[in-house]
């Protein structure tokens, strides 16, 4: 740690431990919100292939794609990123080639990771591809595992995908529970890779920002430029003080992000925000982000459950909202819900559209009008009419999300 310690320094950043959080990254000068604070290249990272749908491995794009004609299993767009890609992809091809065809279903996105995790720590021991301060399996080793604390039932599942990895590398002398162990890793220190529209492209790898801890209200975002990790400031991060990212939606209940961050990383935040659970500003806040809204259309109030249970009480305006109506119409858009998915995920956009346009109309009478779950649906809404190109329906649903984000900033201010 003390080469990284070494090569942060001249970027303004330093190391330390924290006994509630384990290692953390601190600001060693002021930094100004817009201002990258560090970036990565991934030590491994991968597109999310599915069946339906695939991507370049070298550049993530859809376009103009063609089947690795010796493994067939890994896509190009063209010579330039199969190049690229070829000082690693040489090994993993002819691994990959060998296997039976069934096998081969069975290389997901997450095991081809961890195959291309062990083939570039042995090019790296063998100086195919150079050794850096920031880029070197030393700092793989040091990512936190929480190996002790997962149930056996996921146990169980990393043991037979090491077995996989294991059966695929033929390496001698691997150490399956290893193996396991970093699969393990990827679980709380991988990164989805997302375009600028936040769509996830892959998953990646990024030691050095895996040293970033969480915060429900951070001072710093992570994005990506292709596959190039950045960090930047959002606020103003004064020398000395931690920088931190969001692991989870923060446009989300405290109790929800609460969930997430327990069953993915395996903590309990223990953030400004969530410090704030149980107080007025926050149950209005989570109501507002994820409960009901006014039977009342003209009132913005929020709404509680009433303590016999009977309904919700506006806390505005007082009114009562009747629980079995809410559960018919919650009920209507889970069945939508489920086949526009369907729909979205065969390519059936047109199909999909006239879906989502039933669930926002369902969701509007029941949800707060600054509702995630709204907005949500909105963004997926969005998502496939601009795949469509159809540019103005596009920005009419733009411009319902505008008043949304102006809240949520109103939110954060009174943290
Ligand atoms: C991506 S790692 C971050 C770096 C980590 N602290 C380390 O020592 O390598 C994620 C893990 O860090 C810890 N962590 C991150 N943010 C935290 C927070 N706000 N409070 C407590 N633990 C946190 C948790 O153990 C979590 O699973």
């Amino acid at each position: 740690m003390e080469e990284l310690q070494a090569s942060l320094q001249p970027r303004g950043l330093t190391l330390s431990t924290f006994p509630d959080k384990g290692r953390s990254l601190l600001a060693a000068r002021d930094f100004y919100p817009g201002e990258v604070i560090i970036s990565q290249d991934p030590y491994v990272c991968v597109p999310n292939n599915s069946l339906t749908e695939s991507r370049c491995d070298g550049c993530f794009s859809k376009s103009n794609l063609k089947k690795c004609s010796a493994c067939h299993v890994v896509w190009y767009c063209g010579s330039s990123c199969q190049k690229l890609e070829w000082k690693l992809h040489r090994f993993e091809c002819q691994l990959l080639a060998k296997l039976d065809k069934e096998r081969r279903k069975s290389v997901t996105p997450t095991i081809r990771m961890i195959v291309k995790l062990y083939l570039r720590r042995k090019l790296q021991n063998e100086n195919v591809i150079p050794v850096t301060a920031m880029d070197n399996y030393n700092l793989v080793e040091a990512l936190v595992s929480h190996m002790s604390d997962i149930d056996e039932k996921q146990l169980l599942l990393y043991a037979q995908m090491a077995n996989l990895v294991n059966l695929i590398l033929q390496l001698p002398n691997i150490d399956i529970k290893e193996i396991a162990e970093n699969f393990s890793k990827f679980a709380c220190n991988a990164h989805t890779i997302c375009d600028s529209e936040l769509r996830s492209l892959g998953t990646g790898l990024y030691p050095v920002i895996s040293i970033i801890n969480h915060s429900c209200l951070p001072n710093a975002v992570l994005v990506f430029e292709g596959r190039l990790a950045v960090v930047r400031a959002v606020q103003h991060i004064p020398k000395d003080s931690e920088v931190s990212i969001s692991y989870v939606e923060t446009a989300a209940s405290t109790i929800t992000r609460q969930k997430t961050l327990k069953e993915q990383y395996l903590f309990t935040c223990t953030c400004v925000r969530c410090n704030k659970l149980g107080q007025y500003d926050d149950i209005q806040e989570s109501a507002i982000l994820e409960g009901y809204r006014c039977r009342d259309n003209g009132c913005s109030g929020f709404l509680l459950r009433e303590s016999d249970e009977k309904g919700f009480v506006c806390q505005q305006c007082g009114l009562i909202r009747n629980k079995e109506e809410i559960r018919k119409i919650a009920s209507d858009i889970k069945a939508l819900s489920d086949k526009a998915l369907k729909c979205s995920s065969s390519g059936n956009l047109q199909e999909a559209i006239v879906l989502y346009k039933n669930i926002e109309k369902l969701q509007k009478e029941v949800c707060h009008p600054f509702s995630i779950i709204l907005m949500r649906t909105r963004e997926k809404l969005l998502e496939i009419l601009m795949q469509l190109e159809e540019w103005k329906e596009a920005l009419a649903i733009c411009r319902l999300t505008i008043p949304v984000y102006e809240s949520r900033s109103s939110f954060n201010l009174n943290h």
